[in-house]
């Protein structure tokens, strides 16, 4: 059974793609991104992004109180897609939309991540895991499986990994009870996250003017313009590759005295650029707090740090956290403490004075007993905030999630510096949440690149959607913004059209990766499938329409045929499986190429994703599944050029799009592409795979 696009149909209702901009406290919409006309080709869409227009600046009250009913909204749908407290009563129906997953066994339980227990859940049956929205971090809970709905669950945890087949999620305690039985996974609406950009909201409508960030407020709102050091800061690079380009932007960084916009395009060492700008930020002796709207990303960047020794620390749930970023881990610090060591030892006592309380008879005994606990626990929980403050306030960098720098841990901490990585990809207000805490802030990221996941149309509808980064962009453009040109992750025909159609063609690749090709890896031949460097595979008059399930999501069996058949090809020369991804924008799509990924050993390693899940990554091959084959010619949202760049730019030496190229001509963006292809690459036609 193939089931809804998930939230990606609703989310985006991209047959108009628009930006909207505020005006001075009304919320006034201007689509500036209409559907493109056939004489846009030089109509860079950067342009039409970057409309310099400091009339959109909008004041700290209007976007307090613009924001915190579109916040409401939020939440409201994303809790009507989950289960407990949302529209779906029923639990059969519930595992249709995902949020449930019912008969679950429990097939291995182990202790780690600090103490915590990694509990093992697959189908009852064995097989791969029915259709379903959980995602790694979510927070979900436990049950008996024919338990009713609303009632208490076992347990409640954090997704920690993800298979085809399993799951596995991490609880502070095993379940006392029930594991032997039958079971199911509810996810949550993740409340918490909304609760936080609320309380946010409420600090932002109260005390910010005299808070750490008091003097970058006004600028951020427009009140007041921003400043740079007289003279532009230079600086002995601790990394020595860095190309101009990243130099340059450092430099401009480090000059700022309030706010600076990285501008990374795909594949241009944006991280690279992040981790030096930090490492020369501590040397300059500051304080600094760097966040990211995902736990990946604020990953990668201790992963780059902890070589250098820079004294960090990461804040976090350890289920969230890379493993090779657990030792950066507070909770793994704050055990090496010495508050931390007579706590324990504070725990010890009272256990061995519970026992005693056990047995004793005499009142007075008992009292005296109990007086002696309650003071101990009062030293228990004082040396436990000890241990964390001393982390806290002896390490140079803090790195946490945006919604996660709202912890209590960092109460009354200020730093010199926040810097937002993937600044476009977060909403506004989660931005906020980081920058009260600090006088400074440095946002990189790239707006042309997919922008945050917004459940609710209505709330995108009226604005939740714009990020700071693009704000910002528009307020002040190259005042405060310096961008990354030369990339290191595409062949150049590859990266060619991505530049010229979204960044005036300022991208370069450099020379490492500029005419890369798939059979220069490893044991790998020179066949007709690993020498296109970008291949169109047409599925015009093939017959493969696509069809719509019947939740209305879309999906074309014969394109996930065809995909299947060049990954197979691909192989075939000595291409590794784990080199290829096939991404594609409709996530039923998504599950109709994992069931023909199943049916293939050989193919196990591939990995298969939506377009907006595999933002961040790359792959040597890529293989993009369009979809949309209909009469009509209608494309949806394959017209969002953000989509269609990240789909693209994924790709290192090979990109490969199967489409009907008559549908989707009917974009005049979309038509571009396949002309571009079809100049620049090889053409097959989808009968090329299906009579193979
Ligand atoms: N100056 C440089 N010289 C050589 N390689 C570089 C340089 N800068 C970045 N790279 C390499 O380019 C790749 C991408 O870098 P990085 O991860 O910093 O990019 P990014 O812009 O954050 O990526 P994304 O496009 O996923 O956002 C990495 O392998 C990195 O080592």
């Amino acid at each position: 059974m193939l089931f809804d696009g998930f939230y990606f149909t609703t989310i985006f209702h991209s047959s108009s793609p628009s930006f909207f901009f505020f005006i001075l406290g009304f919320l006034s919409l201007i689509s500036i991104c209409g559907g493109s006309s056939s004489s846009a080709k030089n109509k860079s869409f950067e342009n039409q992004q970057m409309a310099k227009n400091r009339g959109t600046a909008m004041s700290l009250e209007s976007f307090v109180s613009t924001m915190a009913p579109l916040i409401d909204m939020e939440k409201e749908a994303e809790i009507s897609m989950s289960l407990t407290t949302g529209a779906s009563r029923n639990i059969e129906t519930a595992q249709k939309k995902g949020t449930t997953i019912l008969n679950l066994k429990c097939v291995d339980v182990q202790t780690g991540l600090m103490g915590k227990s990694l509990l093992e859940f697959q189908s009852n049956k064995g097989d791969v895991l029915p259709p379903h929205k959980f995602g790694n971090h979510d927070v979900v809970v436990l049950k008996l499986n024919k338990a009713d709905l609303g009632s208490s669950p076992l347990a409640q945890g954090v997704v920690y990994r993800l298979r085809d087949s399993s799951i596995t999620v991490v609880f502070d305690e095993v379940p006392e009870e029930g594991l032997n039985t039958s079971l199911r996974l509810e996810k949550l609406a993740n409340e918490v996250t909304y609760r936080r950009m609320k309380d946010t909201l409420v600090q932002m409508s109260k005390g910010v003017l005299r808070g750490p960030a008091s003097d970058l407020v006004p600028v951020l709102f427009g009140e007041r313009g921003p400043t740079v050091a007289k003279k532009e800061v230079e600086f002995t690079p601790f990394n020595k590759s860095l190309d101009q380009s990243q130099r340059d932007a450092i430099s401009k960084a480090l000059s700022s005295k309030d706010v600076f916009l990285l501008h990374g395009p795909p594949g241009t060492g944006k991280t690279t650029t992040v981790v030096e700008i930090i490492l020369q930020e501590v040397k300059r002796g500051s304080k600094i707090l760097a966040c990211a709207a995902s736990n990946i990303a604020v990953d990668n960047i201790v992963e780059r740090l902890v070589p250098h020794k820079v004294k960090l620390v990461r804040v976090g749930h350890p289920a969230r956290l890379l493993p090779q970023v657990l030792d950066s881990a507070l909770d793994a610090q704050v055990l090496k403490g010495d508050n931390s060591a007579l706590a324990n030892d504070i725990r010890k006592e009272m256990k061995a004075l519970n026992g005693k309380l056990l047995k004793a008879k005499d009142r007075n005994t008992r009292r005296g007993i109990q007086k002696d606990l309650r003071a101990l626990g009062k030293e228990e929980r004082k040396r436990q905030q000890l241990a964390v403050s001393d982390v806290i306030k002896n390490a140079d960098v803090i790195l946490t999630t945006l919604t996660g720098a709202l912890t209590r841990k960092l109460d009354n901490i200020t730093f010199d510096l926040v810097i937002i990585d993937e600044g476009a990809q977060a909403l506004e207000v989660a931005c906020w949440i980081a920058l009260l805490k600090g006088s400074r802030c440095i946002l990189a990221g790239d707006h042309l690149q997919l922008p945050p996941t917004i459940q609710s149309a209505e709330a995108e509808k009226k604005g939740l959607g714009i990020t700071l980064f693009e704000r910002l962009a528009d307020l002040y453009g190259d005042e405060i913004k310096s961008m990354l040109t030369v990339q290191y992750r595409m062949h150049e025909r590859i990266m060619n059209w991505s530049s010229e159609e979204l960044y005036d063609g300022k991208i370069t690749a450099h020379s490492s990766v500029a005419s890369h090709m798939v059979y220069d890896l490893e044991n790998v031949e020179k066949s007709s499938a690993t020498e296109a460097t970008l291949l169109l595979v047409d599925s015009a008059g093939c017959d493969m329409e696509e069809k719509k399930d019947e939740e209305e999501s879309t999906y074309n069996e014969g394109e996930a045929e065809v995909a299947m058949a060049h990954a197979k090809r691909l192989i075939k020369s000595g291409v590794r499986s784990c080199d290829i991804g096939i991404i594609t924008p409709y996530a039923a799509q998504v599950m109709v190429l994992r069931i023909l990924r199943g049916k293939e050993e050989k193919l196990k390693e591939m990995e298969i994703s939506t377009v907006d899940g595999f933002q961040g990554r790359e792959k040597e091959a890529i293989i993009i599944s369009m979809v949309r084959s209909n009469s009509k010619k209608e494309v949806g949202f394959l017209k969002d050029q953000r989509r269609m760049n990240v789909a693209v730019t994924r790709a290192r030496r090979q990109c490969c799009v199967v489409c009907d190229t008559e549908t989707v001509s009917s974009d005049a963006f979309l038509k571009r592409m396949i002309e571009y292809f079809e100049e620049h690459g090889e053409y097959l036609s989808a009968s090329d795979y299906t009579n193979w």
